[in-house]
C-alpha cells in the first residue's frame, strides 16, 4: 500500500487518481493501461465489470465472504476504470450518493 492510500478515506481518491494517471501515462507494464488500450475498446473493461459481478454472486451464494469481499474490490477498481473511461470522476460518484442520502 502506498502512503497516499494508508488511511481509509484516502484509498478510493487513491485509487482513482492512480486509474487518472495510467489514463494519461499508459505504462507499458500496467493493468490499468491493458484496460485502456485493449482492442475490444471499452466493452473489454465491460466484460470484466460483468465477469466480476458473476464471481461476487457466486461467493455470496456459496457464504464465502472472503472471496466475495476479494470480487468485490476487483469489481470496485473495473467500474472506476469505467468511469475515468466515460470522463466521469470519484466526485461525480460522491455527489450523485450524496443526493440520495
Ligand atoms: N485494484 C486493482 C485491481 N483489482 C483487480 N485488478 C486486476 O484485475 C484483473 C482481474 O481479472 P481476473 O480476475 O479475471 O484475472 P485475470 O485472469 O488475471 O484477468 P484477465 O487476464 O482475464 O483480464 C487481475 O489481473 C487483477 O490484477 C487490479 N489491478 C490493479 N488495481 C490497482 O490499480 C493500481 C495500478 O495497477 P497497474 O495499472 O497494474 O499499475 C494498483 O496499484 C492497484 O491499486
Amino acid at each position: 500500500m502506498t502512503d497516499e492510500a494508508d488511511s481509509d478515506d484516502a484509498v478510493l481518491d487513491a485509487l482513482f487518481s492512480t486509474i487518472e494517471s495510467r489514463k494519461a501515462e499508459l505504462p507499458e507494464d500496467s493493468y490499468t493501461t491493458t484496460l485502456f488500450t485493449h482492442e475490444k475498446g471499452e466493452n473489454y473493461v465491460l466484460e470484466k465489470i460483468g465477469e466480476e459481478t458473476t464471481e461476487a454472486i457466486l461467493a455470496a451464494k456459496d457464504d464465502e465472504t472472503e472471496e466475495l469481499l476479494a470480487e468485490s474490490a476487483d469489481l470496485v477498481y473495473h467500474l472506476l476504470v469505467l468511469l475515468s473511461m466515460k470522463d466521469a470522476s470519484l466526485d461525480d460518484l460522491r455527489d450523485e450518493l450524496k443526493e440520495r442520502f
